[in-house]
């Protein structure tokens, strides 16, 4: 079953960041040691509820402040009578301050702490604090071997604070990491835990800010914020006269031979979000099909550019992209689409055409790249974009200067101005093709609609992704069809067309 998000809190924080909220919360009056108890507590309280049968427990603790969380969570274990072991790795006697008190602590009632050996039996619940917030650089030796050990135990595993080995920033893997089945985490939100490699090296996800004082809190400048009902962008409800002029003609591009049916969702997801009118220019040989399928979209085919002057001009909107391909047809609309001076979504092909330098992008635009897309767009590998999705979607913004919208699990939306906001919504299922031509008429009517970019590229990834999961309910085979009338359920219960 999928983790729900909701009641967590909207900031996504670095690990510079936190530790900056660390130092001011221990500066506003509250000891580090404190600060560590509450977490033990905290993490100690969860493991108990997640696992209630379990009496056993092996602690793997590092050499920083994570392993203090360890120990501490340890002690609490022994005393209920648990049965406890600590293996560690790295020294102890490198132990510092708060991490060297909690340390001694658990030593002091009994708490067998032994250096962690490759091979040594792993027993019970691990605990996992490894490595937290102060990782830096890949995971070295022999902390890569003991992560190693931890997922190949096939035994539960309670990360502490996150993943050890998984990056804060990023959710890059830095060479290993652990996988949990739960991840306690304290303070603030690391962004990491949602993206690229989190969501999956986290399990599920518990949140405690430990009592941090909010006036701390509110000092720190955060990362990005997650989308949620409570800061979602939503259309105003139409008057009891609204005309269908007021809701824009949205223009949808694409459909060269053999891909007519994305350039349709596009334009079925565009007229069911609530365009006032669609129009589809395709290839001929899709019109047929598309009148069958859609007759309230005007469906032009055309052979060339040479007709559409007029047309481009009535349009208030435009979604190019969509199954456009990359021969001279689709080039040729593209190169009109750059003309037009009008809000528009570039997905697809014309992404690829652009990554080409076949055309620039005009201003007041939303680009939707997959991964492969956004690797070709900042000419880089698929690799380096999943490494660093936040750092790719900040680079597509600045370089291209529009609104950037990175789709995969996690998706992100960032502006040339620096704003980042995440959608983590979603559900596997929505892997399959042709739903990223559905979410490109989702934003396009919502432009069409009035909305602003950054917000029509929030409320439709939103929409989207929430579509995705109750459809994704029923597993495997989505049809991204299947997605258009849930959207427009999820549309009206959130922003109703009526007050
Ligand atoms: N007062 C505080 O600062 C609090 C900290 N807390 C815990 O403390 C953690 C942060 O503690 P620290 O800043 O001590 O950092 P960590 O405990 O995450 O780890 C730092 C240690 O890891 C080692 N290390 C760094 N990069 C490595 C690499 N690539 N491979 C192997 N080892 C590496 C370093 O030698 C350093 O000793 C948080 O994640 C959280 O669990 C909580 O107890 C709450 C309070
Ligand atoms: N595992 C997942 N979790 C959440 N959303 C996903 C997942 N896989 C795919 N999606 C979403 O599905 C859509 C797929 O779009 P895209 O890759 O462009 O497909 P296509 O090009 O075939 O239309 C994107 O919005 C993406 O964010
Ligand atoms: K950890």
């Amino acid at each position: 079953m999928l983790q729900t998000t909701a009641d967590l809190p909207l900031a996504l924080y670095t690990a510079a960041q936190i530790r900056e909220l660390d130092t001011r919360l221990i500066a506003a009056g509250i000891p580090g040691f404190e600060l560590m108890h509450r977490a033990g507590s905290t993490a100690w309280r969860h493991l108990q509820k997640r696992w209630p049968e379990a009496a056993q427990m092996t602690v793997l603790a590092g050499r920083g402040n994570n392993a203090g969380d360890g120990f501490l969570i340890a002690a609490l274990a022994w005393r209920a009578g648990w049965q406890v072991r600590v293996l560690t790795v790295g020294e102890p006697y490198m132990l510092q301050s708060d991490a060297a008190l909690a340390h001694d602590d658990a030593a002091s009632i009994g708490v067998p702490i032994e250096p962690w050996r490759p091979g040594a039996p792993l027993q019970g619940i691990l605990v996992d604090a490894l490595l937290g917030t102060g990782l830096s650089g890949d995971v070295f030796s022999p902390y890569a071997e003991a992560i190693q050990a931890i997922n190949d135990s096939g035994l539960p595993v309670l990360a502490v604070d996150l993943p050890s080995g998984l990056c804060a920033n990023t959710g890059r893997v830095l060479g290993k990491a652990v996988c949990a089945d739960l991840t306690v985490t304290f303070i603030g939100l690391k962004l990491g835990l949602f993206t690229g490699e989190g969501p999956t090296r986290a399990g599920e996800l518990i949140f405690d800010d430990l009592q941090a004082d909010s006036a701390v809190m509110g000092q720190i400048a955060f990362d990005a914020v997650r989308l949620t009902l409570k800061n979602l962008p939503l259309l105003a409800p139409r008057s009891r006269t609204a005309h269908k002029s007021q809701f824009g003609r949205l223009l949808i591009i694409g459909g060269d031979f053999g891909t007519g049916g994305a350039a349709l969702m596009a334009a079925q997801a565009g007229l069911r979000t609530g365009a006032g009118m669609v129009t589809l220019i395709t290839r001929p040989e899709h019109v047929a099909a598309a009148l069958m399928r859609q007759p309230e979209i005007m469906c032009m085919g055309v052979e060339s550019t040479f007709e559409l002057d007029s047309l481009k001009d009535s349009a208030s909107v435009l979604v190019v992209g969509p199954g456009l391909g990359l021969r001279s047809w689709g080039r040729s609309l593209l190169t009109l689409a750059n003309q037009c001076r009008i809000p528009q979504v570039w997905d697809a092909d014309a992404l690829n055409l652009l990554a080409n330098g076949a055309v620039t992008l005009p201003p007041d635009c939303l680009i939707t790249p997959h991964p492969g897309e956004a690797a070709r767009l900042l000419g880089c590998s698929i690799d380096d974009v999943q490494n660093d999705r936040p750092g790719a979607v900040h680079a597509l913004a600045a370089r291209y200067s529009c609104v950037a919208l990175l789709k995969g699990a996690g998706t992100l939306i960032a502006a040339p101005d620096g704003r980042l906001v995440l959608c983590d919504r979603g559900h596997p299922a929505m892997a399959s093709a042709g739903l990223g031509d559905v979410l490109a008429g989702v934003t396009g009517a919502l432009l069409a609609q009035g909305m602003a970019v950054f917000d029509a590229a929030c409320l439709g990834a939103w929409l989207h992704a929430v579509a995705g999961e109750h459809a994704g309910v029923q597993g495997r085979g989505l049809a991204a069809c299947d997605l258009i009338p849930l959207i427009r359920q999820i549309l009206e219960e959130h922003s109703p067309c009526l007050r």
